[in-house]
């Protein structure tokens, strides 16, 4: 079998596109190109392709994938570290549109052709969406918020805005490499902290595992995960010293410290005597329980149907094997895998259609595999593993070739079909996930189904990254979710993802937060406005002004840029951009201008305006929205604030009628009382009163966050001692140069200079200076200036004297 490279002639180009795309392709391929620059498609790998081995490469299928690189590269500015190769073209396969639907609005961005295409659904309004979920070994961190949060906005714009009826099934990994070792790692280290009999024993092991792990980081080829690991290598040399140089008896809980390069070197020796399958399972139970909490804590809905694969393995035995049967993978030494070239080669399949500059990626395929999979069974290095023969030290079941487990890829096949049947609306992951898990996912599904497309939209949801590199477990460079909210509450961690398109790179930082921080505010007070507007205002409608037109028609034309913002791949960047300067800045300029001229601002205008704002964050998941089963309690539904804000009125009106009468009366006790009202017992409550001076309403009540209030209270108080400290400073000051100024008044001429021996070092008979202090004659100007101070000084001595009874006048000479 030979593979050629696809070589695509700039006359082909002209064919498949007209004279203009031939610069547009030359242009991209200059600039941003992602094409012929894969690592993989070097002559060393030597997995080039063609389509079915000899075809030419000027055939209809040339054609047709010129087309689609065409598009994906007008449209797709995404970066690849990949090396470059001249005339080298890897191209995405042609994508079929559903059937269109003229009523379509809706915009996404779909990876298949790396642009917007309208969304039309399989059927009606109802909408298959499977996610990627996670691989439970560790804690959630906050790139895995960043897709985890993304897809929640999206599906809640579906299903809430665009009236989707969306069906959402989310996987849970929970056999996976990386979870066996960890929890064999684990299982080991407890086992070695309880048996450790002394610190020296432990001190010898630590001695070869920081050797060996040393050799793994010198072995390191990416430069990011070398440095993480080369970190996490110098900490614990650190703390070896610390820990040989001890004494302390406890030496047990200090090991902990070393798990990694410890945990390793157990593993190494003693990995293949973990037998008991529940040591499997305990660690990703665990994770799992506490990545559904973090996502409860950030407001993601959970999924409609939630599949675990432990739970699948029957389900993913037979597909494999008719997968199998339909010719396309094989078994070898108890193992199965997919025979990959051998796919790509049929008439209605293709392989690595997301990512085909991908394609024969022998790294990130061989990443894709686990590292504790067995690679001599394959036919082909592009082969991956449906199957794999479980060792000594792994979870295994029963198969038709011998005890094993699942591959990664195999599990999404096989539980999307499941439960969402044989083809999906919507697919999403990470970007990451697209070569090769979705690569793989979907080779494996159009295998068994022999169908040339399994997906319709594939979404991918952009990295976060912390300084420029993905955040993720291995790097180690994580703020995991749960110390994130202890920064921030999940409300501002949504506005920041909010703030940002769902599918470019992101950088997590403290700018990005203060950002979301600043819009809740903005959004929070506008809220307060109008909601005090609201309770304030006359409930008859008046007259409408031009101003109210005016305002009307902007806030008209701001939702209709909403609308469209969200029918643009659903761009809420755009939206809250709207929303603030269209709607809100809008709005408030209103309302202030409304006040100047005596006038009350419109409120069936303002009510239609709130509405629409709190109905947009209901959307997309800021705000709860009333999702309660069942009838609610209560006359006016429950609502809290319905229920609180007739009570807080009655009180502040009374309030506001007592200050007034304390006012007159000049009782300032119960002023003070009225102020306590307002400081100290109202925010207890999570009620902000706020006086007004002027014309019109005299104070305003607001329902406010407890928390906020008592912040906003705590600052007031800083602010006011500041305030009183500063002002006693001043007093302090006030006194003392008054006192200075006594002092001085009462010293006698002769003595005015004489203590200055700092400036002086001689004096004549009356006192006034001749020399300074390095003993040099004073010059004219000097000793005229001090015979001023001396003439002046001598006056207020004798007024001094003056007013003191009983002292004698003209002690002076
Ligand atoms: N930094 C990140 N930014 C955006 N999405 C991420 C990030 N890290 C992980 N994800 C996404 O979270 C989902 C779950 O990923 P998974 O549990 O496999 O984590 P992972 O990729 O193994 O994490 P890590 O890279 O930290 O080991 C995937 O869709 C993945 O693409
Ligand atoms: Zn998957």
């Amino acid at each position: 079998m030979s593979f050629r490279p696809t070589m695509i002639s700039e006359n082909l180009i002209d064919l498949g596109r007209g004279s203009s795309s031939l610069s547009q392709v030359a242009k991209s391929s200059d600039s941003q190109s992602t094409i012929g620059k894969d690592r993989s498609c070097s002559p060393v790998s030597g997995h080039l392709r063609t389509m079915n081995g000899n075809t030419s490469a000027t055939g209809e299928f040339d054609r047709k994938k010129l087309r689609s690189y065409s598009n994906s590269m007008m449209d797709n500015p995404e970066p690849t570290n990949d090396q470059t190769h001249d005339r080298v073209k890897y191209v995405q396969s042609l994508w079929k549109p559903p059937k269109r639907d003229d009523n379509v609005e809706l915009m996404l961005y779909n990876s298949f052709t790396r642009r917007k295409e309208p969304f039309v659904s399989q059927q009606g309004k109802r909408v298959l969406w499977y996610t990627c979920g996670p691989t439970v070994y560790d804690a959630s961190h906050m790139g895995h918020a960043r897709a985890y949060i993304s897809f929640d906005i999206l599906r809640r714009v579906m299903s809430d805005y665009f009236n989707y009826d969306v069906v959402y099934a989310m996987n849970i990994t929970d056999i996976d490499d990386k979870i066996i070792k960890r929890a064999r790692i684990r299982h080991l280290m407890e086992s070695y902290v309880k048996d450790a009999q002394s610190r020296e024993g432990i001190s010898k092991d630590l001695d070869l595992a920081l050797k060996e792990y040393n050799e793994k980081v010198q072995k390191e080829t990416d430069p990011e995960k070398r440095t993480a690991l080369d970190h996490v290598y110098r900490t614990c040399l650190t703390s070896f010293e610390a820990f040989r140089a001890s004494a302390d008896p406890d030496f047990r809980s200090e090991v902990d410290a070393f798990s990694d390069p410890l945990g390793v070197y157990l593993d190494k020796r003693l990995g293949s005597t973990v037998t008991d399958n529940v040591i499997f399972s305990i660690l990703p139970r665990f994770w799992e329980n506490k990545f559904h909490e973090d996502m409860d804590a950030l407001n993601v809905l959970p999924a409609d149907i939630l599949t675990r694969v432990s739970e699948y393995v029957p389900e993913i035995v037979q597909f494999i094997q008719k997968i199998i049967d339909n010719g396309y993978a094989y078994e070898s030494d108890g193992s199965v895998y997919f025979e990959t070239l051998k796919f790509d080669q049929q008439k209605n399949h293709h392989y690595a259609k997301l990512d085909p500059e991908k394609f024969g990626n022998l790294e990130l395929l061989t990443e894709g595999e686990g590292d504790l999979t067995q690679a001599h069974g394959k036919r082909q290095a592009m082969d991956f593993a449906l199957w794999k023969n479980s060792k000594p030290g792994e979870p295994a079941w029963d198969s038709p070739w011998g005890r094993g487990r699942p591959g990664w890829h195999i599990e999404c096949s096989v539980m999307a079909t499941e439960v969402l049947g044989e083809k999906l609306d919507i697919h999403a992951g990470g970007f990451d996930l697209r070569f090769p898990h979705h690569d793989n996912e979907i080779a494996q599904s159009e295998a068994y189904f022999e169908c040339d497309s399994w997906v319709n939209y594939f979404l991918h949801a952009g990295h976060l990254t912390i300084s420029g590199c993905k955040m993720s477990k291995s790097l180690k460079n994580f703020t995991t979710i749960q110390d994130a909210l202890k920064q921030h509450t999940a409300r501002q961690i949504r506005l920041m993802f909010l703030l940002h398109s769902w599918r470019g790179t992101m950088d997590y930082s403290a700018n990005v937060m203060d950002l979301a921080v600043q819009y809740e505010k903005t959004l929070n007070e506008f809220f307060l406005t109008i909601k005090d507007l609201l309770r304030t205002s006359s409930k008859d409608q008046r007259k409408w002004a031009a101003e109210d037109l005016v305002l009307r028609d902007r806030y008209y034309a701001a939702k209709q840029e909403v609308h469209e913002a969200l029918c643009d791949s659903v761009d809420t960047r755009r939206v809250l951009f709207v929303l603030k300067d269209g709607i809100m800045a809008a709005t408030n300029v209103y309302i202030k201008e409304r006040f100047a001229i005596g006038s009350q601002p419109n409120s069936s205008l303002l009510r239609h305006i709130g509405q629409f704002l709190t109905r947009m964050m209901k959307v997309f998941g800021v705000m709860e929205s009333d999702d309660a089963i069942g009838f609610s309690v209560g006359e006016k539904g429950g609502n809290t604030e319905e229920t609180i804000m007739p009570y807080a009125t009655a009180i502040a009106e009374f309030r506001e009628q007592v200050r007034q009468e304390a006012r007159t009366l000049k009782a300032t006790n119960i002023l003070k009382y009225c102020d306590d009202l307002r400081d100290d017992i109202l925010p207890n409550l999570g009620v902000r009163l706020e006086d007004r001076e002027g014309s019109g309403a005299q104070y305003a009540v607001k329902l406010v966050d407890k928390e906020m209030l008592l912040k906003e209270r705590a600052q007031k108080l800083k602010l006011e001692e500041e305030k009183r400290a500063e002002k006693e400073r001043k007093k302090v000051e006030a006194e003392q140069g008054r006192l200075a100024k006594e002092k001085l008044a009462q010293t006698p001429p002769s003595e005015l200079f004489r203590s200055q021996i700092d400036k002086f070092s001689k004096f004549d008979e009356k006192g006034l200076p001749t020399h300074d202090n390095e003993g040099k004659e004073l010059s004219k100007g000097m000793l005229k200036k001090l015979q001023k101070q001396y003439e002046t000084h001598d006056i207020k001595f004798k007024e001094h004297l003056a007013s003191q009874p009983g002292l004698t006048n003209g002690v002076s000479n």
